[in-house]
């Protein structure tokens, strides 16, 4: 979690109180980047696992003693939906249906899910949908669906994580065990239920659930616990806005953002009809009808018109990075790109690797806007190594979709660093989760070096057991410096050599042609001075041969 750990309370109010006293953001935020502490260190990580232990011996006390109740979550389970929406059709409950909670109060509805804001400007959609999230006061509330016990908590506590990174401060969460997401309100109703007390008893301002909501789900779960609900994606769509730095990093972003927000614009729209067409006896719904749709109308086409301005942004933000990319390709320089799950010491291997300054932090996506170095091989091979944006687990496509120039950089690249957090608790689970985003970004194909980071601190019986499953890895720390010569050898060897071979003689007047194969750019194979000049036996790429032809003194393949 944060520095702020230490000034942490512990309340044992009762089972499911997990209470944590208020800080200031902005007092954290600096804290965090004073001490770069993190999610992963083992103080935190145990008062993470405290509030999983508390969770699931809270979950385990329900079970065994409500047995009789409908609501405990082995009915859930065990009856999978019917059960649920049977109950909620045969209590009549609002929250549990399809229908959006246009039941309750207009007005408290709007509050809540702040649409009051979607009236005015556009820019403020996306700061009532997202910039607001910051600093609130949190429950997480997650389903385990398949896998063991342990995947749903490393679920739960990488959600607390990225809740963190987003300002948030967490305050408990629960879990249920289901086949499949409640419809109509994600979690069963018991549990959405449940959920509401505790909402209510830590005085919570918003719900966060693990995956993606659907947009008449994110309603129904609001209806019943009666504050803000946010699903996954708009949580790392708040990070990315946050973290986003360069005029490219935020236009993606907001393009993101808006990507996500037009089809529950849409639903908020349906809702307003149905609304107008059930209260029309009643008279309010009659002058709320036209109004409302116009402004859903207007607020759709704003938002496609900027989503049209952003792209269109982006598009001619392109070219200077593309030109510096081709300047690269043309000089055929090896790029190696790091990418990697967020948090994995993506940066910090860069910064080892090449001394650069490059900011690490212990959060999430502390790096959005790739940042690109140069570095050389042991044997004086140079290459450019580029840091990436990390990988999540279920990346929001939008994100995948708005980053893609970005990831391109991985898809260009001659070599993939892929850096894996051995300490972390599952890391095949986040070899897997970075392998798919390749695939969508068509970057399979390009070789690729598992970086086993984190040595220091993984458990030697998981590093044999990643080394086992990945043939081609290295294990290495960032931090100590442990295992960096092999893996800088290893780079050596999957770049592309320079591969022409030349004996050449350079006469002294033309000093500069000598100090340039004097550089990463060749490779010397031997050098001698004759009465004519420097005879020099290099090994360089096609380009730069051509530029050596009056040089030349005999030339072929290398050996
Ligand atoms: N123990 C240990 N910690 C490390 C090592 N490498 C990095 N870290 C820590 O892991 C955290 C994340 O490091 P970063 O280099 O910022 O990770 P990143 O992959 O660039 O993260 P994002 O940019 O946020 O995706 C920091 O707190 C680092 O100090 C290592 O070898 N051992
Ligand atoms: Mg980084």
């Amino acid at each position: 979690m944060s520095p702020r750990d230490p000034a942490r309370d512990h309340h044992d109010d009762g089972p499911d109180a997990y209470r944590v006293r208020p800080t200031d953001y902005a007092e954290q935020h600096t804290a965090d980047q004073e001490t770069m502490t993190h999610a992963s260190d083992p103080q935190n990580e145990s008062q993470i696992q405290d509030v999983i232990d508390r969770i699931l011996a809270a979950d385990a006390a329900r079970a065994s003693s409500h047995s009789t109740d409908a609501r405990q979550p082995e009915a859930d389970q065990s009856e999978g939906l019917l059960s649920g929406r049977a109950l909620a059709l045969s209590e009549g409950g609002h929250g549990h249906t399809d229908d959006d909670g246009e039941q309750y109060d207009l007005a408290a509805r709007q509050a809540l899910r702040r649409v009051g804001g979607l009236s005015t400007e556009l820019e403020d959609v996306t700061e009532v949908e997202y910039r607001q999230l910051r600093l609130e006061r949190v429950v997480l509330a997650g389903i385990w669906t398949e896998g063991t016990a342990e995947d749903a908590e490393n679920s739960l506590r990488e959600l607390a994580a990225l809740a963190e990174t987003a300002g948030s401060e967490v305050l408990d969460g629960v879990i249920q065990r289901r086949h499949t997401p409640d419809p109509a309100t994600f979690l069963g109703k018991g549990k959405a239920e449940e959920l509401r007390e505790i909402v209510a008893m830590t005085g919570a301002d918003t719900v966060v659930v693990d995956s993606e909501l659907a947009p008449s789900q994110r309603r129904a779960l609001e209806d019943v616990v009666r504050v803000k609900v946010i699903d996954r994606t708009a949580l790392i769509l708040d990070i990315f806005a946050q973290h986003a730095k360069s005029r490219e990093g935020k236009a993606q972003v907001e393009l993101a953002q808006l990507e996500y927000l037009l089809p529950r614009l849409r639903g908020w729209g349906e809702s307003m009809s149905r609304q107008a067409g059930g209260r029309a006896a009643g008279g309010e719904g009659i002058g709320s009808r036209g109004p409302g749709e116009t402004k859903i109308e207007l607020d759709r086409r704003r938002i496609r018109t900027r989503m049209a301005k952003l792209r269109k942004d982006i598009a001619a933000m392109k070219p200077a990075r593309e030109t510096k990319r081709a300047n690269r390709k043309r000089n055929q320089v090896p790029s190696v790109a790091i990418a990697g799950y967020t948090n994995a010491g993506k940066s910090s291997l860069l910064n080892r690797l090449t001394h650069a300054g490059v900011l690490v932090e212990n959060a999430l996506f502390a790096t959005l806007d790739p940042t690109v170095r140069k570095a050389v091989t042991p044997d004086g091979i140079g290459y450019t190594l580029s840091d990436t944006v990390g990988f999540v687990r279920s990346l929001p496509t939008q994100l995948v979709e708005a980053f893609r120039s970005t990831l391109e950089e991985v898809a260009d690249a001659d070599v993939i660093l892929h850096v894996v957090d051995a300490s972390h608790p599952d890391p095949e689970g986040q070899i897997a989760a970075v392998r798919q985003v390749f695939t969508d970004v068509d970057a399979r194909r390009i070789p690729e070096i598992i970086v086993l980071n984190k040595a220091d601190a993984a458990d030697p019986f998981v590093i044999a057991r990643l080394r086992q499953r990945e043939p081609r890895s290295v294990v290495v720390s960032a931090r100590t410096g442990e295992g960096i010569d092999q893996l800088e050898q290893m780079i050596s060897e999957a770049i592309p050599r320079p591969n022409v071979a030349l004996d050449l003689l350079i006469p002294f007047t033309h000093g500069e042609v000598v100090s340039r194969l004097h550089s990463p750019e060749a490779e010397i194979i031997s050098e001698t001075y004759e009465a004519e000049g420097t005879r020099l036996r290099v090994l360089v790429r096609e380009d730069i041969a051509d530029e050596l032809r009056p040089y030349i003194q005999g030339s072929g393949p290398a050996a």
